[in-house]
């Protein structure tokens, strides 16, 4: 199945020796054949054959499904000039394949340790540790992407040209590729990072999830500050514990990837974190009880907009508003505006920025995203997909919203299936109508998610009203049939995304779109606005 991921790259990439690199990481050529490194010169490297360029090494890595090095041959046709693999790598290799590559005189070299060398590969070939920016890394289960936003739009706010790699786009200025994991592999990220240092970015903001810390795709990259969102239930597919899953996120804090950090204190992990970091740390919480160097105290809230100050234990103190809905998101602020003042912006140039722009100016797509338009219902696309996103913006919701909030909303298929019950009776205890729909199932049966859904929202015992309506276009348009004036729809899951996984395949699915056409048809917004 051919890939057709397009990411950002060096438009004019230094070229490196393979001879240099094979001596550097210590590879060793295969016995199975290929050619000399002697005289070939490298542009670039990558694991995905949809991305080859000419001149680039194609890393061959084990996948669940398949093992890259397959593709050796197409990723040659596509202009790699070598292939770095490991030993099951090269018994992946067909034999017609591995004699073209003899042929074609294309090196093949072998380690066993391919994931764990190719951030510093990466990191070699794109020359991205000399002369690195300002570099931000931020973890957590909820809000890394509205951090990574919000630091970047405080950061052009104070004339820093910035860049972000995030779940919902990579982006430098006005040039943004679409994103396929929140973090992307490290021979994307360095690449990215090249084409940033090209284009003359000054600081970096980037999401890490903990998948991207288990599976090495931070290497190579030292992150200048790092912050902590929080930590709540998701993910226990791949860590069977939460002990493990804290364990992954942990590891952003210590010397070999960080100088210091941000921590917000307000979960018990946040509390563990900031007493364990290797790392110096300085903390910050929105909850008056806990103990923390920075405090956040709520000063307005509205249906699209948060206020606060933020202040510090040695005085300090800014007043900051965001364009957005929630407590949740005056926390994600504060915490990008503390890592800014721990990687060297004064606290007073922010506040005079902000003061100056009335606030934080700050697009995130598809968290609390209001779609409709000013009059009627308000209409929210929300990415919230975790037990703990859905209380925060349901709390958030019930302080602004003076009618119903009804809730749209399904649960990911083939993830973590042992939080289902619990989205469905957060959703019924704070939300005055359900409306469980199918998100991306992939491979299992949706009636049966939607069935785990209904199974925790009916254990929540509440008032609210309950629905199934499989299909979410018709989910969309039933949510509306029941509000008015005042009232608010939640629709969560979807956020930014243009497709929805069924039965494996990619279907063409954009909620935010979805939504527009409804509110035309429901007659809330003018039929001039909304593009077919
Ligand atoms: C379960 C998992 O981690 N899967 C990842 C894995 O897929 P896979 O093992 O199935 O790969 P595969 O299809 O067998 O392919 C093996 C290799 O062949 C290459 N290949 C494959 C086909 C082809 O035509 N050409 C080609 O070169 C692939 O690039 C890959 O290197 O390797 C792929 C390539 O890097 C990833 O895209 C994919 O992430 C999937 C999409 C995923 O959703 N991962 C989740 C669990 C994840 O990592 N999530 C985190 C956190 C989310 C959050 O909370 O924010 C994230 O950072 O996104
Ligand atoms: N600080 C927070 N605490 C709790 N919930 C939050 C917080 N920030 C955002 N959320 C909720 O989580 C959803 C996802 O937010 P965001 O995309 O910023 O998080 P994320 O960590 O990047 O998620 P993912 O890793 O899945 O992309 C939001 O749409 C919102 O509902």
């Amino acid at each position: 199945m051919a890939e057709s991921v397009l990411s950002l790259r060096p438009q004019h990439p230094r070229s490196r020796s393979l001879e240099a690199l094979r001596e550097t990481f210590s590879l060793s050529s295969s016995d199975a054949g290929g050619g000399t490194v002697s005289g070939i010169e490298i542009k670039g490297i990558t694991m995905a054959t949809g991305e080859v360029g000419h001149g680039d090494i194609f890393v061959g890595l084990a996948g669940k499904r398949v093992h890259g090095a397959s593709y050796a041959a197409a990723a040659i046709d596509a202009g790699a000039v070598a292939i770095i693999t490991d030993d099951a790598g090269v018994e992946a290799i067909a034999a017609p394949d591995l004699e073209t590559i003899a042929e074609r005189g294309i090196p093949i070299l072998v380690t066993d340790r391919v994931r764990e060398v190719l951030g510093e590969l990466a990191a070699w070939v794109y020359r991205t540790a000399e002369e690195a920016p300002l570099t931000l890394g931020v973890t957590g289960t909820n809000g890394k992407t509205s951090v990574v936003y919000l630091l970047s739009a405080v950061l052009e706010q104070l004339g820093v040209k910035s860049g972000l790699s995030s779940t919902a786009e990579r982006r430098i200025g006005a040039t943004a590729t679409v994103s396929h994991l929140t973090t992307p592999e490290a021979t994307e990220l360095h690449a990215l990072l090249a084409r940033m240092k090209e284009d003359e970015v000054r600081a970096v903001a980037i999401e890490v999830s903990a998948q991207a810390l288990t599976q090495h795709r931070v290497d190579g990259i030292f992150f200048d500050v790092v912050g902590f969102a929080n930590l709540s239930h998701d993910h226990l597919d791949d860590y069977e514990t939460y002990d493990a899953y804290f364990a992954a996120k942990a590891q952003l804090f210590t010397h070999e990837r960080a100088a210091r950090g941000v921590v917000t204190v307000d979960t018990p992990w946040g509390v563990k974190l900031a007493a364990q970091a290797k790392i110096p740390v300085t903390t910050l919480a929105t909850d008056p009880r806990i103990a923390a160097d920075w405090r956040v105290t709520i000063t307005g809230e509205t249906p699209r907009s948060t206020s606060f100050t933020l202040s510090s234990s040695s005085g300090a103190n800014v007043s900051v508003s965001v364009p957005l809905l929630g407590q949740f998101m005056a926390a994600n602020a504060a915490l990008a505006i503390v890592m800014l003042v721990e990687g060297g912006f004064p606290l007073a140039d922010i506040a005079a920025a902000l003061e100056r722009d009335g606030g934080i100016t700050v697009y995130i797509p598809g968290r609390a995203e209001i779609v409709s338009g000013s009059t009627g219902p308000i209409f929210y696309v929300d990415y919230a997909h975790t037990p703990d996103a859905f209380a925060s913006i349901l709390a958030s919701l019930r302080r602004v919203i003076t009618g119903k909030i009804v809730m749209v909303f399904g649960a990911d298929g083939d993830r973590d299936k042992t939080k289902r019950e619990d989205m469905g009776k957060i959703a019924a205890l704070g939300a005055d109508v359900v409306v469980i729909t199918d998100f991306h199932p992939r491979t299992e049966d949706p009636a049966t998610i939607r069935a785990q859904l209904l199974t925790g929202a009916r254990s929540a015992g509440a008032a609210s009203d309950l629905y199934e309506v499989a299909d979410p276009t018709q989910a969309v348009r039933f949510a509306l049939t029941l509000v008015g004036e005042g009232d608010a729809v939640l629709y969560a899951g979807p956020g930014h995304e243009d497709y929805r996984e069924v039965a494996g395949q990619h279907v063409a699915y954009d909620a935010r779109d979805d939504v527009r056409h409804a509110l035309r048809d429901a007659g809330w917004v003018d039929a001039k606005t909304v593009n077919d």
